[in-house]
């Protein structure tokens, strides 16, 4: 081999031959921070979303295989205009404002086949000085970031709503027992345990319930106020079982749900042995572990309805 022959330069624009083909791609502009201030009065709002665009198109093909820009809108220009809308047209609930953006994207260039726009929603509470809200101070608030993502396909429209970092304890009302033990087996059976978790929930609206319109402000209030309300009052004797009371409880109240998807990690609480101390510990003093961790997964879906279409399967945000 001669090895003082300089390297070959790939050329780029050489045509693809038949030994690769392009196989599924898309584009766009991730994770556009956007804080929007309405300054109507001297009470002022914030809105404040994370935004990532994802747009795809047989049309695209040639700028992977050509580096044909021809039909790119630059992300720049994803990125530009999701901070035009928000002057535009105001924030909003993530659904809708997504919703804007998808079908802009759709109709001002035709020649995208679809979009995936996602949005996560960091809250903001007033800082109340004195008992009362201030006007323009505010506090991150801690229930957990809304997430929102929208998939457009030509009429098909998906909309999931969704909720992450969402962290929840309780201090009892919790056991484990009734497992399979085998050689490998330490766990001690539980009928009094720490359960805390961070929970990562996305349900999916119908797509009947999306045409009618939906208030998704007013769903994820509720489904949120439930989610707690049951993890909260239900005696568990398992992760698994609490997350599919949350998912049932979401669904039987707003009928607009299809299906809840939750990813929900079990974080782990060891009381920790203080009789080296001469230390009782009677279920006071706890080493909370970060890893490893037990995860539990699963989807809650209403009788009748098919889980997630195929559609839904190139969403990798649907956990
Ligand atoms: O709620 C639980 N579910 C499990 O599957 C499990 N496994 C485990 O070790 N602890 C727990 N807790």
């Amino acid at each position: 081999m001669d090895t003082t022959a300089a390297p070959t330069v790939q050329d780029t624009t050489a045509p693809v031959t038949t030994s690769v083909r392009l196989g599924a791609n898309q584009y766009g502009k991730a994770e556009v921070r956007l804080v929007r201030v309405t300054r109507d009065t001297d009470r002022h709002e914030i809105e404040d979303l994370t935004v990532t665009t994802q747009l795809r198109g047989a049309a695209l093909a040639e700028s992977y295989t050509e580096g044909d820009n021809a039909k790119v809108v630059a992300t720049d220009t994803q990125k530009n205009t999701v901070y035009a809308f928000a002057k535009e047209h105001g924030v909003g609930s993530p659904e809708e404002f997504l919703l804007r953006l998808g079908r802009h994207f759709a109709t001002a260039f035709d020649w995208y086949d679809g979009s995936t726009l996602s949005a996560e929603q960091h809250a903001w509470e007033r800082i109340a000085v004195d008992g009362r809200e201030h006007d323009h101070s505010f506090v991150r608030s801690g229930r957990g970031t809304r997430t929102a993502v929208v998939q457009v396909d030509g009429d098909d429209v998906h909309v999931l709503a969704g909720v992450t970092d969402l962290t929840l304890l309780k201090s009892t009302g919790s056991e484990f027992h009734g497992f399979p033990r085998d050689g490998y087996t330490t766990l001690a059976e539980t009928d009094d345990r720490i359960l805390a978790t961070s929970v990562t929930a996305r349900w999916r609206y119908t797509p009947e319930a999306v045409a009618a319109g939906i208030d998704y402000d007013a769903v994820y209030a509720g489904v949120l106020d439930r989610m707690l309300a049951t993890f909260a009052e239900l005696h568990s004797l398992a992760l698994q079982q609490t997350l599919f009371a949350m998912g049932r409880t979401a669904i039987e109240a707003f009928p607009e749900i299809a299906e809840v998807r939750f990813s929900m990690p079990n974080k782990h609480h060891f009381l920790v042995d203080l009789s080296p101390f001469g230390l009782e510990n009677p279920g006071e003093v706890f080493f909370a572990a970060d890893r490893p961790y037990g995860l539990i997964s699963g989807t809650v879906v209403r009788d009748g309805v098919a889980e997630a279409p195929a559609a839904w399967a190139s969403v990798p945000a649907f956990v």
